[in-house]
């Protein structure tokens, strides 16, 4: 679903859910917002199903706190229309304020609101949010909501994590005991490399200017596309061999076996445009997106293999919105780290791939109150034994979650 169909289903539905806290990650190319619904009488669309586990919506805990069952919300708009996102926003700002207010349903008044916010855009863009919206946003460190946002998807919510090679997808069952340390590599318009060594623990070992926006911004210009979309759609039907220089083309067809490449394995990345006398106009825009993919996704998977080695990680998850669920991406990422790890390493991917961000900006919530409301725990409602799930976040990707990733969930309020 476009992020514009999506934007006028969520207006249509915020008039029948309560939304009592939000998050943002604001980055280069896409701004991700996640967001809490709670269940209320009106909001029938979610499901009855999901309601009817639910006798009690707004109940108390054995503590005493009040509970909110609900769910996560998942939305994204491009960075270069912002002002999609601040009218998004400006008409679920009443819902935020009445929800996430005073106790006795009166708004707080907007320069009280904070919204907690990562990404460079929540520096670049806070004036903007207290000119348009009169909300502050409350900066939080995107290296650190990465690694939150990962740590909670891969400990708390079922079906997260998938290999994915020769066209199959397959499930990893993650043990919250032993999933450190690992690699995160986060593919958004550049491309950052993290050791996770536990819940904050970690250090950005590496990055890569050569990330989606690369892609993004190359094949723009290269095949004149007018989204992201179509150009991974043009992809599909693409053959980079009419573009990329193959060893095959260098060796006359043969394999350079004594050094382990086969005729087919690209040499040169675009080598050929270089070799032909012929322009632009004379490739086909689809060989030409799908070389450009290939180059992208090869080298992150290059480089994220070498850093694996370099401390000797096994597991590398990769995120960020260039992914996009797209098999040709996930698969030559795949191949690269299998190729260069002789298969010791393992290339996974997370479903929620593009909102780790914000959804680390969304727990840390539970460091600190919002008007009243703190956001201190997370229930799984699904069978994952509490215990082996570490700390006090759970959540899960309910077996009824809709078509946008949406995640069933408990808040704890004070
Ligand atoms: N609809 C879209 N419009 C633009 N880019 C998209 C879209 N969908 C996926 N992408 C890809 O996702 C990338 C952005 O990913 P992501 O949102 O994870 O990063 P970001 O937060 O914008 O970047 P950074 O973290 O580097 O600031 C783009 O550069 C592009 O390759
Ligand atoms: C600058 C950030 C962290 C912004 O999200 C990202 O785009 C990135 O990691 N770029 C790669 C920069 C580098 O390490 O060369």
């Amino acid at each position: 679903m476009d992020h514009l169909a999506h934007v006028s289903n969520l207006r249509s539905s915020q008039s029948q859910t309560q939304i009592s806290h939000l998050a943002l990650d604001i980055g280069g190319s896409l701004i991700k917002l996640v967001y809490f619904c709670r269940y209320d009488d009106s909001c029938r669309d979610d499901g009855d199903e999901l309601r009817s586990q639910n006798d009690s919506l707004c109940s108390k805990s054995d503590n005493n706190q009040p509970v909110l069952e609900g769910r996560l919300h998942f939305a994204k708009f491009e960075t270069s229309k912002i002002n999609d996102c601040l009218d998004f926003l400006r008409s679920m700002k009443l819902c935020l304020g009445v929800n996430s207010g005073s106790h006795d349903g009166t708004a707080p008044p907007s320069d009280k609101i904070f919204i907690k916010a990562t990404g460079g855009g929540a520096y670049k863009f806070a004036d903007l949010f207290k000119e348009k919206l009169g909300v502050s946003l409350d900066k939080e460190d995107e290296m650190e909501c990465l690694v939150t946002g990962a740590n909670f998807l891969l400990k708390a919510v079922h079906q997260e994590a998938f290999t994915y090679l020769d066209g199959q997808k397959e499930f990893v069952q993650i043990d919250p005991n032993d999933l450190y340390p690992y690699l995160l590599v986060n593919i958004g318009s550049g491309v950052s490399m993290i050791k996770v060594d536990g819940d904050g623990k970690f250090e950005r070992v590496s990055g890569t200017s050569l990330g989606g926006g690369t892609f993004w911004g190359l094949g723009r210009l290269l095949t004149k596309c007018k989204n992201f979309d179509e150009l991974l759609e043009l992809s599909h039907q693409g053959n980079n061999r009419i573009v990329d220089m193959l060893v095959g083309d260098i060796y006359g067809g043969t394999d350079y076996a004594k050094i382990g490449l086969s005729s087919t394995t690209i040499a040169s990345s675009f080598g050929k445009a270089i070799s032909d006398s012929k322009e632009l106009e004379d490739y086909q825009p689809e060989d030409v997106s799908r070389s450009l993919l290939r180059m992208i996704s090869n080298n992150i998977g290059q480089i994220s293999y070498l850093n694996a080695l370099r401390f000797g990680l096994k597991r590398i998850f990769f995120a960020g919105f260039f992914i996009r669920g797209h098999a040709y991406t996930m698969d030559t990422i795949s191949v690269a780290v299998n190729f260069w790890s002789k298969g010791e390493a393992k290339a996974m991917f997370l479903r929620h791939e593009g909102f780790l961000g914000a959804l680390g900006a969304f727990m840390s919530y539970e460091k600190q109150c919002l008007d009243g409301l703190m956001v201190h725990k997370m229930q799984q409602k699904f069978p994952i034994s509490a215990s082996s799930a570490g700390d006090n976040i759970y959540c899960s990707l309910s077996s009824n979650s809709d078509e946008n990733g949406s995640i069933e969930c408990t808040v704890y309020g004070t």
